[in-house]
């Protein structure tokens, strides 16, 4: 990379879900056209009430550091409208070119088209490509041109009969930086006060946000988790799972590299079924899309509209409860308490939380959802909203409401040692596995063994498991009658 050059002409790369220099294609791009002028721009004018959250914003101050140390520093960043500040600058510096990588959510596919229309009039050429995704919404349809409402034809005839994700390219070579800036207010990285929420992420020594860090990441999943994904990624202690949904969020990895990657390696497998269970979970990424591009209501309506009948319960300290992992069920509690304490949760305990929130507490998925957004480091539109929305059985494809979870047998089953439970609920780290994910059953002398008083040292569970199981059933039936025939 330089800092001077004869090429002339200029062009502006906006990096948003795409905060990484290798298999960028619009970046590539834009080096193509002449001097790159490398831009982010926070906006949360456009963003509305999808407005990134403490957590992700966290993650984004490092890795916007990251991406800034990778161009030289010259990355120049921004905070307000993007709809203003793009076409402004393009203006200012007689740019000719702008290239960015397609987003997805609705709130910014309408504003890019916004700026789109604009620069078009201005005269500035838009090169936009996909930077994020297998296979984009529009190439997997079924054979009436309708989107896919199921995962596994979705997946099996749509994605993989379909023409093969690209392959990854390079880091462009000779990328020269302008040093037309234009009059705009640029801010620094620390101007955007991403760190101002009252996050302990610290407390995860592991996160390494940024391209670096990403691919340390994937790096460290081929060597050591994808042996034994497919049967050790519902445990929460095997730590059999990637940890590269933030990194996939913010494309400082993008799913083309980890795809090819996962595939370079396949002859080093014993079983297929590892390499298959794992590009399934990335293919669930790509039907969360499809389905936000094809609903954008999704994060907020019921995708079955029979679930508008159903009778949600408020209760503002159940929900606190919850949130805070007090609710006395300890494997809840313990997910509840890694998603505050890392910005993240598990899988399988994600599933677990969420399935008591909207099953034995039956407060409305949307509360977990907003909860989610804001403690997720890889909190994803698509992805949340499609999960609760599965899990709470009103989504495409859904688990079914009446299957609902018993978060006490999840906790035996998925976490046979107690190793997760025990790490973030330590004050029942004295009790016999037998115990330790329904305390309120224990004996009393095994509580006072492990100096546990319960409503005191560790709560009460705020449900009967059985009773609000039955409650949850009962007002699936109710809704049921309720809706029109
Ligand atoms: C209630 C709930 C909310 C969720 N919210 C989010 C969210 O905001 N952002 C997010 O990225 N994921 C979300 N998920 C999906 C899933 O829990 C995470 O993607 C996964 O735990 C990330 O860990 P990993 O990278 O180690 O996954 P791995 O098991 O290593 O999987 C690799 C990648 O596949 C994708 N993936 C895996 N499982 C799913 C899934 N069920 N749905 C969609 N994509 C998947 C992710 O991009 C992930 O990084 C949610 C799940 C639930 C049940």
């Amino acid at each position: 990379m330089t800092d001077s050059s004869s090429k002339s002409a200029l062009a502006i790369h906006w990096f948003r879900q795409d905060l990484r220099l290798s298999d960028n294609p619009a970046l590539t791009a834009a080096v193509k056209v002449g001097k790159l002028l490398p831009i982010y721009i926070l906006d949360d004018q456009n963003s509305g009430e999808h407005k990134m959250g403490g957590a992700s914003r966290w993650w984004l101050h490092y890795s916007l550091t990251a991406l800034n140390k990778s161009l030289q520093g010259k990355l120049r960043v921004f905070h307000g409208d993007a709809t203003e500040i793009l076409p402004r600058l393009a203006q200012e510096t007689g740019t000719k070119t702008v290239t960015w990588n397609r987003c997805y959510e609705p709130w910014r596919i309408n504003r890019d088209k916004k700026i789109l229309t604009d620069l078009e009039h201005l005269g500035v050429e838009v090169i936009s490509t996909n930077g994020s995704l297998l296979w984009e919404p529009w190439d997997v349809l079924k054979a009436d041109g309708t989107p896919y409402r199921v995962f596994t034809p979705f997946y099996r005839k749509g994605c993989l009969k379909g023409t093969a994700p690209r392959k990854p390219i390079k880091v462009p070579e000779n990328i020269t930086f302008s040093d037309d800036k234009g009059t705009g207010a640029a801010v620094t990285i620390s101007d955007l006060s991403l760190l101002s929420s009252n996050w302990d992420i610290k407390k995860s020594p592991d996160w390494v946000p940024g391209e670096k860090g990403a691919q340390d990441r994937i790096r460290y999943f081929l060597d050591n988790g994808i042996k034994g994904y497919n049967k050790g990624r519902d445990f929460p202690a095997a730590e059999k799972c990637s940890n590269l949904s933030p990194h996939l969020h913010l494309g400082e990895i993008s799913p083309h590299q980890i795809w090819y990657s996962l595939a370079f390696q396949a002859h080093l497998l014993e079983s297929g079924e590892d390499l298959d269970q794992f590009q399934m979970e990335l293919a669930w990424r790509e039907f969360s899309y499809s389905l936000l591009f094809y609903n954008a209501d999704l994060p907020d309506t019921n995708l079955q509209k029979k679930f508008d009948y159903f009778q949600w319960r408020k209760d503002e300290t159940a929900l606190q409860a919850w949130q805070t992992g007090n609710t006395g069920i300890p494997f809840v509690d313990a997910g509840m308490r890694e998603l505050w304490q890392t910005g993240f949760m598990h899988n399988r305990v994600r599933m677990v939380a969420a399935s008591f929130l909207v099953k034995n507490l039956m407060i409305d998925w949307k509360e977990g959802a907003r909860w989610f957004w804001d403690c997720l480091v890889d909190a994803d539109l698509a992805n949340n909203s499609a999960s609760w929305q599965w899990v709470a059985g009103c989504g495409a494809d859904a688990a079914p409401y009446f299957r609902i979870f018993n978060p006490a047998t999840q906790g035996v089953r998925f976490d046979p040692k107690g190793e997760y439970t025990r790490k973030y609920v330590p004050e029942l780290a004295g009790l016999p596995d037998k115990w330790l994910f329904n305390p309120w059953e224990a004996p009393k002398e095994v509580l006072d063994a492990a100096g546990i008083v319960l409503d005191e040292t560790y709560p009460a569970p705020i449900v009967d498991l059985k009773t609000s199981r039955q409650r949850a059933l009962d007002a699936f039936s109710d809704m049921k009658e309720k809706q029109p025939s």
